[in-house]
């Protein structure tokens, strides 16, 4: 049996996927039976790092997705338009899906399932969440007797590369994310990954797998990584701590069905597995019972790993359909069948530790008038430190302890009007 790929999209990922599907020689040996046929590009006169049949490269993506002879769509092109109207026109041809797009399932996801499931075909996405790692597949499979408690991950090699080099040589922020550019991990629009909009994306998805129910996507709270200074790194530093951008899900009352998703910066103890995953390396920690700890770990981002995430689902699809006398029933392992939304707690009712810096004026009593206001709102304080003065301007950290974000606010917003306050730079929260 030959199956016939049809590929949106021939930059980063899509050049990877192409060198793997062109060069299968001690590989899986399903990769014998899978042939490139199309590749759909924006412009035809860019030079290409792969060697292609002659009339494969088209401007004609509409063509691809109604091409007779393909089997399976790669998307590869990234972004939601035309990317989601592809991917549906490609699926009501009875084509099967495989995408690296997370923005795209993440808020279409609802439409594209109900479409690929009402068609019986498959909607692949392994590479849309860890790079290469393979998390998306255990989530379904590997772990689904599991009852999932929570999902803390780093999920961007972009944020995680600048955050690690900012640590490591403090350097400034530009060069470095010019550099995740130019090595092909950061998005098209880097706003995307420096916003924290692609973690946000991803955890979007993986806590759709991992608690059974869909995530609105407007719904994850988001921050991204243009506020972490090099100040709060040393900081940091000198308390225990790195600063990773987090991208976490979780059921924080056991029994009920409310879901806090969110993505921030956030201060990570050192000892803690997450700490030590640096540059482009993503990890997922996963936690359930009755496992316990998973922790996938591996390249997140960058043409070669990826690739091997994309043909993986185009070789799972190619055994699925062999091992399928006729017309293929969806392997419910493989597809995906939420049908309803999971609710979304509000960040003010969640507790967390959180992490405060502040300029205050060097006056008596400042840092009594501060515990004093946090203590009326009940949030409790683990530490206060006063890091530096210059000009007679103290700065200050503040650790609290778990304490209810909404109260935490409240406090804040009361603080902000206080005299002695010159400025707040920085809020982060801590795992
Ligand atoms: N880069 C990475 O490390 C990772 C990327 N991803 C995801 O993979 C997808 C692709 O990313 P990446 O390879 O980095 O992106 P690139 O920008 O490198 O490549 C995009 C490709 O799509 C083509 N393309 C874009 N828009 C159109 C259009 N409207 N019509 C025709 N062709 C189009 C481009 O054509 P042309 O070459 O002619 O310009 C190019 O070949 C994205 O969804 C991204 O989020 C996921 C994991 C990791
Ligand atoms: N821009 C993304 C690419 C992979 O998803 C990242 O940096 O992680
Ligand atoms: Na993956």
């Amino acid at each position: 049996m030959v199956f016939k790929v049809g590929l949106l999209g021939l930059g980063t990922v899509g050049t990877g996927t192409a060198k793997i599907l062109l060069d299968p020689e001690g590989r899986h040996p399903l990769l014998q039976s899978i042939e490139i046929c199309k590749v759909g590009v924006k412009s035809l006169s860019k030079s290409r790092q792969v060697s292609l049949p002659p009339d494969c490269l088209t401007t004609d993506l509409e063509a691809i997705v109604s091409d007779p002879a393909i089997d399976v769509v790669v998307e590869l092109i990234g972004g939601l338009e035309p990317a989601r109207s592809l991917i549906l026109k490609a699926i009501k041809q009875g084509k099967h899906i495989v995408t690296a797009n997370k923005a795209v399932i993440s808020r279409y996801g609802d439409q594209i399932f109900t479409a690929a499931n009402q068609a019986g075909v498959y909607v692949m996405l392994e590479a849309a969440v860890g790079g290469g790692i393979p998390v998306i597949q255990p989530l379904k499979q590997g772990l689904g007797v599991n009852r999932i408690q929570a999902v803390t991950g780093i999920v961007n090699g972009t944020t995680n590369y600048i955050l690690t080099r900012m640590q490591n040589e403090g350097g400034d922020f530009e060069p470095i994310l010019a550099e995740a550019q130019r090595l092909g991990y950061a998005e098209a629009d880097p706003a995307a990954d420096v916003d924290g909009f692609d973690a946000a994306d991803k955890i979007a998805i993986l806590a759709s797998l991992a608690f059974g129910g869909r995530i609105k996507r407007d719904e994850v709270y988001c921050e991204g990584i243009r506020q972490v200074s090099a100040a709060d790194i040393s900081y940091a530093d000198k308390l225990g701590f790195v600063i990773k951008l987090l991208a976490i899900a979780k059921r924080p009352y056991p029994n009920q069905p409310g879901l806090q998703v969110r993505v921030h910066p956030t201060l990570v103890p050192k000892a803690h597995p997450l700490a030590s995953v640096n540059s482009v390396y993503n990890a997922i920690l996963v936690e359930g019972e009755p496992i316990g700890q998973v922790m996938f770990f591996g390249p997140g981002a960058g043409a070669g790993p990826t690739a091997s995430a994309v043909v993986s689902d185009i070789i799972n699809i190619a055994a699925t359909l062999t091992s399928a006398a006729t017309q293929p029933v969806a392997n419910p392992l493989l597809a995906c069948s939420h049908q309803h939304y999971s609710p979304i707690i509000p960040n003010a009712e969640l507790f967390s530790r959180l992490y405060l810096r502040l300029l205050v004026k060097d006056q008596p009593k400042v840092i009594g008038r501060l515990g004093n206001c946090f203590g009326d709102h009940g949030v409790s304080l683990e530490s206060v430190v006063q890091i530096g003065m210059q000009d007679k301007i103290a700065e200050l950290v503040v650790i609290t302890h778990e304490v209810q974000e909404g109260a935490f606010q409240a406090a804040l917003d009361e603080i902000r009007g206080f005299p002695e306050i010159q400025d707040i730079p920085s809020l982060l929260r801590v795992l």
